[in-house]
């Protein structure tokens, strides 16, 4: 079943608003602390016509997490997957986004997928770039491929205080390097995943990257295919069971289907078949998870009867 109307996707917001009281903006990374925790919009693409929107939709947001996946997709294009999951595995962890604890304890110290700071950091490094410059260039091309903007940007402010901030993400980096599993500078690597994390979108912008990955890579409008499918596929089964850091299996069991979660409040959802949704509520749960987006993608998905399992 698709959406009809805005007003239809209206009711929903509304229902889903009242939790926004219940959540909390991130404020580890100081810019981000800045946003409004009452703010929630949702757009949904099902394709240039079938376009609805409810809420705050026009204000713009960092990518934080979701850009995990676009950098696998990447890093992907680049080696292919026998090459990129040498580097990192397959599993969920049970553990919050930004934990070290199981690449001391396990045996074997690769990071077990990409979705965690530690496997997304490995990725990050495997994109092909000379420079800085020209790897997050390719990054920004991919984006722009997915959302048809045609100027993609990121948030000078929240790079900054990113790469200001981000010990946690340098200990991991450090540690991921004193095992051979980085090559290069852990600096330049930071400061590369500082700015692909506060690459800008909007919620349309994400419900439209959500509707490339449920088409199968193909751009829903120009028919293009922008991500060979077998990519497409590896990126929305990390979605389904690692997208929503330790809250994953939950959420699969509740709503069913594959999203991506940020620390900005947003999530990317991507329905095979029907669509894309894209969500912004910085409130977030204890998680990190965006309270009203979670509440909202819930209510969607009884509404649509889009679990797809
Ligand atoms: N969960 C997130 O969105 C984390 C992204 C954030 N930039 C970090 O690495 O801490």
């Amino acid at each position: 079943m698709y959406c009809q109307t805005s007003s239809e996707l209206a009711e929903i917001l509304e229902r889903a608003v009242k939790m926004t009281t219940h959540g909390k903006v991130a404020t580890y990374i100081p810019a981000l602390a800045k946003a409004s925790p009452s703010l929630l919009g949702i757009s949904i693409y099902h394709d240039e016509e079938k376009c609805f929107h409810a809420g705050q939709t026009e204000q713009t947001f960092t990518l934080q997490s979701i850009s995990k996946v676009i950098a696998l997709a990447l890093a992907l294009m680049d080696h292919g997957a026998k090459t990129v999951f040498q580097h990192v595995g397959m599993e969920p962890t049970g553990d919050p986004f930004n934990s070290i604890a199981k690449l001391e304890t396990m045996q074997n110290v690769k990071p077990l997928n990409p979705m965690i700071n530690a496997g997304a950091l490995v990725v990050s490094s495997l994109i092909k770039g000379a420079t800085f410059h020209e790897k997050l260039g390719r990054l920004l091309d991919l984006v722009h491929d997915m959302t048809n903007v045609p100027e993609r940007k990121y948030n000078h402010e929240v790079a900054k205080s990113e790469i200001e901030t981000a010990h946690l993400n340098r200990s991991l980096a450090y540690f991921l390097k004193q095992h051979k599993l980085l090559s290069g500078h852990v600096e330049d690597l930071i400061e590369f995943y500082s700015h692909q994390c506060a690459i800008e979108v909007s919620c349309k912008d994400l419900a439209r990257i959500g509707a490339v990955l449920a088409y199968d890579g193909k751009d829903p409008v120009t028919k293009r295919i922008i991500l060979p499918a077998h990519i497409a596929r590896i990126c929305k089964t990390f979605m389904v069971t690692c997208g929503m850091y330790n809250a994953s299996g939950e959420f699969a069991i509740r709503v069913g289907i594959p999203a991506k979660s940020g620390v900005s409040g947003a999530i990317v959802a991507s329905i095979p078949g029907w669509g894309g949704i894209g969500i912004y509520g910085p409130a977030l749960d204890d998680k990190g998870n965006s309270i009203g987006g979670m509440r909202a993608l819930e209510i969607i998905s009884h509404a649509y009867d889009l679990h797809i399992f």
